[in-house]
């Protein structure tokens, strides 16, 4: 099979870890007998550096002609970097939410798993990483309060910004159906979180929820408030299966639930709309501290190119054998050093994508 493939490297330690990602790629074509052809794209800073903007119309034109795009991550130091001198709408972010919105990638699919091997790495008490859990955050991603209406102005000399929260009943009726189509093939059980205790807009995600609910009996249905849910996470993450949840809940829940999981350098991600086209990336950004140091942990990306390769491709067998690659290595005792812990071998980034290829 010919997989055509754009890459978007990105910024900071996306370069190492894309490269990574194409390593184990490039081990699953020779040893199942495909070909990969690739483009590549720039996005973010990397855009900005060449383009002056973040993302250009035709680097959106070759994702769309590709049948996934696989993605590092994007951004440089908020806090130091120039191109947050720019205006919002020039700076990286921009780039990669002009992609979302642009492909209708309105699905997030962000999988937390514990492996056995990292329970020493997992921050909560014994019992529970012992215990261990497997949950799938689906995160609406095309819309709430990323995409509603924004301006800041001065009036009588105080500044003042508004951001805007909208959810149309279809654009929550299509992330459901989504939760539930996934939570079938998994423990078969939502949990829809909201604050439908404040929000309209969760008022009306509950009630769409509850509605597409009565197509999926064999489905167990709960709320949760999203205040409570962060607690939930950490006090017994074995109860979730599929957390389904708006934009800016999915944002922070995921990278929470990819911290109890050992580090956010495991957690993986799928974007999807409703074709077999996906953006698969990890969940983590550029991590300006340790960009160029081969320190990143490569398999939150070697992991969402294993779920390109279930989603886009419906290469099963080839997805299995990348995700079993990166269980091999974890009980061989290799770590990143995010991972790390005693008795364990430390190895870089790149080591770590050599180690996962060697075992396809
Ligand atoms: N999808 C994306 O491209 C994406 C996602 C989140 C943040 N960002 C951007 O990334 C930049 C940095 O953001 P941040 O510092 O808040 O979050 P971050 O996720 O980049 O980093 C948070 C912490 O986690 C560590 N970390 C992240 N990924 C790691 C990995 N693979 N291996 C080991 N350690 C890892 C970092 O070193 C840092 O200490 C910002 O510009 C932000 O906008 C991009
Ligand atoms: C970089 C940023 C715009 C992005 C988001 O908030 O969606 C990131 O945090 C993520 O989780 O993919
Ligand atoms: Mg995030």
């Amino acid at each position: 099979m010919k997989l055509e493939i754009a890459c978007i490297p990105g910024d900071g330690i996306g370069p190492e870890i894309v490269a990574q990602a194409n390593k184990v790629l490039d081990q699953v074509a020779k040893k199942f007998g495909h070909e990969i052809e690739r483009k590549e794209i720039l996005m973010g800073g990397a855009s900005i550096d060449v383009h002056g903007v973040p993302l250009t119309d035709e680097a959106i034109a070759t994702a769309k002609a590709a049948d996934a795009v696989l993605m590092g991550s994007i951004g440089g130091d908020t806090n130091t970097s120039p191109w947050y001198k720019l205006p919002p709408e020039k700076r990286p972010e921009a780039g990669l939410l002009k992609i979302r919105k642009a492909l209708n990638l309105f699905a997030n699919l962000r999988p937390a798993y514990l492996y056995p091997e990292l329970a020493g790495a997992c921050p909560l008490k014994e019992e529970i990483s012992r215990a261990g859990f497997d949950m799938l955050i689906m995160r609406e991603l095309t819309g709430g309060l990323y995409f509603g209406e924004r301006h800041t102005t001065t009036e009588n000399g105080v500044r003042k910004a508004v951001d805007t929260l909208t959810y149309t009943e279809e654009e929550i009726r299509r992330i459901a159906i989504k939760a539930f189509d996934v939570a079938r093939k998994r423990k078969g059980k939502v949990t829809s979180v909201d604050k439908a205790n404040v929000l309209d807009s969760s008022r009306l995600w509950r009630s769409v929820v509850e509605e597409v609910a009565k197509d999926y009996p064999d489905v167990e249905l709960s709320h949760m408030l999203v205040d409570n849910c962060a607690m939930q996470l950490v006090k017994d993450p074995a109860q979730f299966d599929v957390i389904l949840t708006e934009n800016m809940f999915g944002d922070i829940l995921s990278d929470e639930a990819s911290m109890v999981t050992g580090s956010i350098g495991m957690l993986s991600s799928a974007s999807l709309n409703d074709t077999k086209f996906g953006l698969y990336e990890p969940s983590h950004g550029s991590a300006p501290d340790i960009a160029g140091k081969d320190l990143a942990n490569p398999i939150a990306t070697v992991l969402s190119a294993a779920m390109m390769l279930r989603y886009t491709f419906d290469l099963d067998k080839e997805a299995e054998a990348v995700e079993e690659a990166v269980r091999k290595v974890l009980a061989e005792g290799y770590r990143t050093g995010d991972i790390m812990s005693e008795g364990c071998t430390l190895v870089g980034c790149s080591k770590m994508g050599d180690l996962l290829a060697e075992r396809i």
